[in-house]
């Protein structure tokens, strides 16, 4: 049986799309003749990205939403558009976030990473779910390596990415998502050459707790970075592998892309 989900005319729905990996992953799905609209809070980036895939992938397959998603009502806003444009939404990549922490900043890193997320995770079930018109499909979250092992550059950071990888867990053994043939996934990357990332590369304070960046430029070194066009293929395997639910991928410059579930002890 062919157990490939084709993404032709698919409609994807990716949060922190207008920079980064978010806009790799609009360009790799456009490429494979999806529909993208990317949602960002950035309407400056988010405008002339949309202008530049525009131009290179049809006008019609593309659109850019303003979404904070810290926001409840624009983040919903941005699920009804998307819907209403291209006519239903099959895949979902809770992608937006924000890097590292500071003693003044820590909350704020909460809130986008794991209530943003979580957000965009409760909205994308509903609207895939058949009982409320969707027609199932794709979830994948994106946390990071760092959700899975720990860092002491950037511990909220990476609780928030944990708690993503958790969230996903439970999704995954919902009856809801069994229902509508939800799949869900989570992306767990460790360094890639983005913005966010260039940013703790040369120093900004506002990444990680006690600025070390000593420690920092040795970190990056001993893990090595991968490029959004790496990172974009690992999303694209998920989401054309039909057998691929409840997985966590990691992918690295050293080790590559393994996939994985976590042990669940009976208890
Ligand atoms: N770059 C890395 O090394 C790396 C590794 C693992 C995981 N990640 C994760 O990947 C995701 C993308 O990161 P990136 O490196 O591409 O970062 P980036 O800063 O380059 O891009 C993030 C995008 O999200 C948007 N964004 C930020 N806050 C938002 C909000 N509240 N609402 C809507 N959009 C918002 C930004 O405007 C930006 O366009 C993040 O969740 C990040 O934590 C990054
Ligand atoms: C490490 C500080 C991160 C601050 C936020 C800025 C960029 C974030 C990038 C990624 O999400 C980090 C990803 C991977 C690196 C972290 C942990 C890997 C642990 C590897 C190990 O020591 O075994």
């Amino acid at each position: 049986m062919d157990r490939r989900m084709h993404l032709v005319g698919k409609v994807a729905l990716v949060t922190g799309g207008a920079s980064g990996m978010g806009c790799g992953f609009a360009e790799a799905l456009l490429k494979a003749a999806a529909k993208v609209c990317i949602a960002d809070i950035n309407v400056e980036t988010g405008v002339a990205t949309e202008s530049d895939l525009r131009q290179q992938y049809g006008h019609e397959n593309v659109m850019f939403s303003k979404c904070n998603i810290t926001s409840a009502t624009e983040f919903e806003a941005v699920f009804k558009r998307t819907k209403e444009a291209f006519g239903g939404i099959d895949i979902v990549v809770n992608n937006a976030g924000i890097g590292g922490e500071t003693d003044e900043n820590w909350e704020q890193t909460v809130d986008v990473n794991m209530k943003g997320t979580l957000r965009g995770l409760r909205l994308a079930m509903y609207y895939l779910s058949v009982e409320h018109g969707g027609r199932g499909g794709c979830i994948v979250n994106v946390a990071s390596m760092t959700g899975l092992n720990p860092n002491p550059l950037s511990p909220v950071y990476g609780c928030t990415k944990a708690g993503i990888i958790h969230a996903t867990r439970c999704y995954v053994v919902s009856e809801a998502a069994k229902k509508s043939n939800i799949r869900l996934n989570v992306l767990c990357p460790a360094f890639v050459d983005t913005p966010m990332f260039r940013r703790l590369a040369a120093g900004d304070a506002t990444q990680t707790i006690g600025g070390d960046q000593t420690a920092v430029t040795a970190f990056i070194e001993r893990i090595g970075v991968l490029s959004t066009e790496e990172v974009s293929v690992a999303l694209i395997d998920i989401l054309t592998d039909e057998t691929r639910n409840g997985l966590i991928l990691r992918c690295a410059k050293k080790t590559g892309n393994v996939y994985s579930t976590l042990t669940v002890q009976d208890v």
